[in-house]
């Protein structure tokens, strides 16, 4: 039977800022990730992915703030722990967390071996320096990283083998979920493709259960994750297999998107290129109806006004007024 390692439901939270607006960067987010699962996230800058991620990880700090919802993982619902309780039993343990150019934030004065023993100091106090060590550089070998990496500083490192170092770092806990945020933007194509290995090692070792990755680049989702969702204004518009929705998109802003990636790989070669005209809402004030209703070639009266639910058919979800057949109708004219 699948155990689900992840489940979110209703997630609402926003920024408040300095002239006291909010921002609803995470309105409303209904999701279940299954162990052994990869998840990608996709969707247009500023659409909440990384609010998202934050969000998952109770990182509740000004201007980011919890308003309603759940969120469960490994069966604990993280919301009704105290910080102390979330930093020391579920953050590394249960899920980590790689944001976005996170291997420029490693302080540069400090050997890597440092950064794994302050984590240790706080979940694994009972380790020597010298077992910290031992164990750091038998995971680091396992991982095809040389464990000489440990002794060094962030700076002697190439972008590549520091991406790989934080990801290194970030897992030496086993988290059952490791969500990582444009792990390999600002790589070149080599150091991209062993990232993504190093990736598929964590889950094929076990080392993670499950992975939720977060990129602008689509093909990439398409060879590394089983799932794709799709964000858009702060609310999950469509979910599928990454198969489903690059070939078979339902909803339209999917679609678009889809349409609007450079595609090298084989197999996509001959997707529509195009560019999504306008741009999404403004989340301090999103429109009533349908988010995407003014940027959607397809869009009615109806779409305007009166919220739209979640769809389900099978086993995708979709947030459009339209059914699915009336929807590859219209596709099937363009
Ligand atoms: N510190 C902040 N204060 C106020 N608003 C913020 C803050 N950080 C992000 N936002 C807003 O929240 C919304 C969601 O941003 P978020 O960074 O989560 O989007 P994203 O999809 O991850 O974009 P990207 O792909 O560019 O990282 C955007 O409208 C953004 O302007």
């Amino acid at each position: 039977m699948t155990k689900n390692i992840l489940e979110v439901k209703g997630l609402k939270t926003y920024y408040r800022t300095r002239l006291k607006e909010q921002v609803f960067a995470v309105d409303g987010v209904d999701f279940v990730l299954e162990e052994g699962k990869t998840l990608g996230i996709a969707g247009e800058s500023g659409c909440g992915k990384s609010t998202l991620a934050l969000s998952l990880m109770g990182f509740y700090f000004p201007p980011l703030h919890y308003q309603s919802g759940s969120i469960v993982i490994n069966g604990i619902d993280i919301m009704k722990l105290k910080k102390e309780e979330l930093r020391s039993k579920i953050l590394g343990r249960e899920i980590a967390y790689i944001p976005q150019a996170a291997m420029n934030a490693l302080n540069p004065t400090l050997k890597i071996i440092r950064f794994i023993e302050d984590m240790m100091k706080v979940h694994r106090p009972e380790l020597s320096k010298k077992q910290v060590w031992e164990m750091a550089a038998e995971r680091f070998e396992t991982l095809n990283l040389s464990p000489n990496v440990l002794n060094s500083f962030p700076n002697e490192l190439s972008g590549g083998m520091k991406q790989r170092t934080v990801i290194a770092i970030s897992t030496i806990l086993n988290p059952k979920v490791l969500i990582a945020d444009e792990p390999t933007s600002a790589l070149d194509v080599s150091s991209q493709k062993v990232v993504i290995k190093l990736l598929k090692d964590l889950l094929d070792k076990q080392f993670i259960k499950s992975l939720v990755f977060i990129t602008h680049e689509l093909p990439l989702l398409y060879h590394v994750t089983d799932d794709i969702m799709v964000m858009y204004a702060g609310e999950i518009v469509e979910r599928g297999t990454s198969h489903e929705m690059i070939f078979d998109s339902i909803h339209p802003y999917t679609k678009k998107l889809m349409g609007s990636i450079i595609v090298p790989e084989e197999g996509m070669k001959g997707h529509k290129l195009s560019a999504i005209p306008g741009a999404p809402p403004n989340l301090k004030n999103v429109p009533a109806g349908c988010r995407f209703s003014d940027r959607c070639s397809y869009a009615t009266d109806a779409c305007m006004t009166g919220k739209v639910e979640s769809k389900m058919v099978d086993d995708r979800t979709y947030r459009c007024l339209y059914d699915v057949e009336i929807l590859k109708e219209w596709y099937a004219h363009e």
